[in-house]
């Protein structure tokens, strides 16, 4: 209660506020719309609880960065903790295990420190080359193996193969752990956290049975479990345990390779700080780098923004055109990009801004998972804050507990900043004359003290990948049988993204989809489903 306002509002039904308009309104331009309408901050309200949407960088910044000491909680989900995984960073409670959760991988993911890592990423994107060239069709697996083999040797210093790999087995079982997570945050549990004590028979209670048992369907093989009353959990324990277990064995023999993990063990050890409560803190900060519980971190993310890059070059062929013109003249003939070319590559650079932005514009529902029981879109919390205690902006009342929500796919679209936002246009970013001189997007990697720790590891991940690929191939649409282009449609769904490395095959105009990892980011390629690109050596 307060005498001051709440930020502007839609019209609400009794009881259930906002519930209905939300649901009816489940679509980007909706929330687009919403944030047109009523500003650049929007107060909602559903089953009495208080959602704030932010629709600007400058409310984002005046709230979530300036008033970080209030705005940097997480909602609670009752799933996360019937699941034992409070401990991942990115479902954190506000406080002091947050800020010693956050220290370790700001010790390592600062972007000075991140260049150690340089030499990892540089030779997985060379994996990715040869990958793309024995199988181009195969694009979107070899996106994901790039982006999972990245991560997981950054946190263990372990290589990946072959696709038999039990390391990437297990972070696929992952994966899998994700999809089935899709309607946490947005469950009946998350608005009636009682539910949780329902036994798992009961009807609808499948966050019961799947936090608690049933789960051996998402065990890795390798396991050999076959239990059907295994616990989801396990499947976490076995990703956070196995590569640190196999670090810490090759360190006593003087072998373990550069890692994340490798690196701040041996600080511990030479500090005499490995106690047990250490080493736990530390499982779970190597296990975010890949993605926790339904978090979806480094791998993901970074995948989701190469789906984009592959489609955007097929959409966009003058932005191809352009990267291709510019690494030819800066790299010449038969030389592949290092990290040492990048200040080079001013294009290059605003094309990977480019792709990053428009990752985002298909998560801009990110928020609808959390207040819409009724929508099938999966837990997006990575971007959601909770405020601490009642605040007054502007003279409107946020009330204490309000879910706040950075509106980032608006944000990256907004007219008044980006010129023409509907198109793909990297040089948008460039200085003038030679660019629109708009400013680089902010709100890429959210805000605040919580911020994405991975923002660097993943912009030179990307650099690189797409440097990389743009210097040995050429995307094209797939063309028919009289020799036209079939470009793909620019569509994208939300939450799930089809499981195109089980499909394996882009011709396929249908979705056969099972379902695929999926994250935050996920939009469901299903374009990529009806396109076909093609990579040919120039
Ligand atoms: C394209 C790549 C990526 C994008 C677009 C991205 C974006 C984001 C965003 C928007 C958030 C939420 C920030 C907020 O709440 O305000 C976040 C959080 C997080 N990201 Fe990333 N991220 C990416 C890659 C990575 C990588 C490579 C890592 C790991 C090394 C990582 C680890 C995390 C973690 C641990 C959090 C949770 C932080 C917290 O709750 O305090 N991300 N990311």
């Amino acid at each position: 209660k307060s005498d001051f306002p709440y930020p502007p509002s839609p019209p609400a039904d009794p009881v259930i506020g906002h519930a209905r308009f939300i649901s009816t309104c489940s679509r980007d331009d909706a929330y687009h719309a919403l944030a047109q309408k009523y500003g650049e901050i929007v107060y909602l309200n559903v089953l009495g609880k208080s959602i704030v949407l932010l629709n600007s960088e400058k409310v984002a910044d005046d709230l979530l960065d300036k008033r970080s000491t209030i705005y940097s909680d997480r909602p609670r989900l009752p799933l996360v903790k019937m699941m034992g995984s409070e401990d991942a960073l990115g479902f954190m409670a506000y406080g002091n295990k947050f800020f010693k959760m956050r220290k370790i991988l700001h010790d390592h993911l600062a972007s000075k420190k991140v260049v150690v890592f340089e030499d990892i990423q540089a030779s997985q994107s060379h994996v990715l080359l040869r990958n793309l060239m024995s199988s181009p069709e195969r694009f979107m697996d070899h996106a994901k193996r790039y982006a999972t083999a990245v991560v997981l040797q950054i946190a263990y210093g372990h290589e990946i193969t072959s696709d038999e790999d039990p390391f990437l087995q297990n972070a696929h079982a992952l994966d899998r752990l994700f999809a089935r997570f899709v309607n946490a945050g947005s469950s009946a549990v998350d608005f009636f956290p009682a539910l949780r004590h329902l036994p798992s028979w009961f009807p609808g209670a499948w966050f019961v049975r799947f936090a608690k048992g049933n789960a051996n369907h998402i065990v890795p093989h390798h396991l050999g479990i076959l239990n059907p009353f295994i616990e989801a959990r396990v499947v976490i324990e076995e990703n956070r345990d196995r590569g640190f277990v196999v670090v810490q064995e090759d360190m006593k023999t003087g072998n373990a390779p550069l890692s994340f993990v490798s690196l701040h063990l041996e600080e511990l050890i030479r500090e005499k700080k490995d106690s047990p409560k250490e080493l736990h803190r530390l499982k779970w900060a190597a296990l975010q780098l890949y993605g926790a519980e339904g978090f979806p971190a480094g791998a993901e993310t970074t995948c989701g923004s190469l789906e984009v890059f592959f489609l955007a070059m097929v959409l966009y062929p003058e932005a191809q055109h352009k990267a291709h013109r510019e690494l030819d003249s800066v790299l010449g003939h038969g030389q592949l990009p290092t990290f040492g070319d990048r200040d080079s590559l001013p294009f290059l650079e605003c094309l990977v801004q480019e792709v990053l932005s428009r990752t985002f514009w298909y998560s801009q529902s990110l928020f609808a998972s959390y207040i819409d029981p009724a929508l099938t879109t999966r837990l997006k919390p990575g971007a959601l804050h909770r405020l601490m205690q009642d605040d007054i902006y502007n003279g409107m009342f946020i009330p204490k507990g309000s879910i706040v929500v950075p509106n980032i796919g608006y944000m990256m679209r907004d007219e008044k900043v980006y010129h023409e936002s509907n198109i793909f246009k990297p040089e948008r970013f460039l200085p003038r004359p030679d660019g629109c001189g708009e400013p680089l997007p902010r709100a890429t990697f959210g805000f605040g003290r919580r911020i994405c720790p991975g923002r660097h590891l993943a912009v030179s991940e990307l650099w690189i990948a797409i440097a990389s690929i743009l210097a040995v191939f050429d995307i094209l649409p797939v063309q028919d049988d009289r020799g036209n282009d079939l470009p793909p449609k620019e569509e994208f769904h939300h939450g799930l993204t089809r499981i195109a490395s089980e499909v394996g095959d882009y011709q396929s105009t249908e979705s056969t989809g099972d379902l695929h990892s999926a994250g935050i980011w996920s939009y469901g390629l299903d374009a990529m489903n009806q396109a076909i690109v093609v990579l040919s050596t120039p």
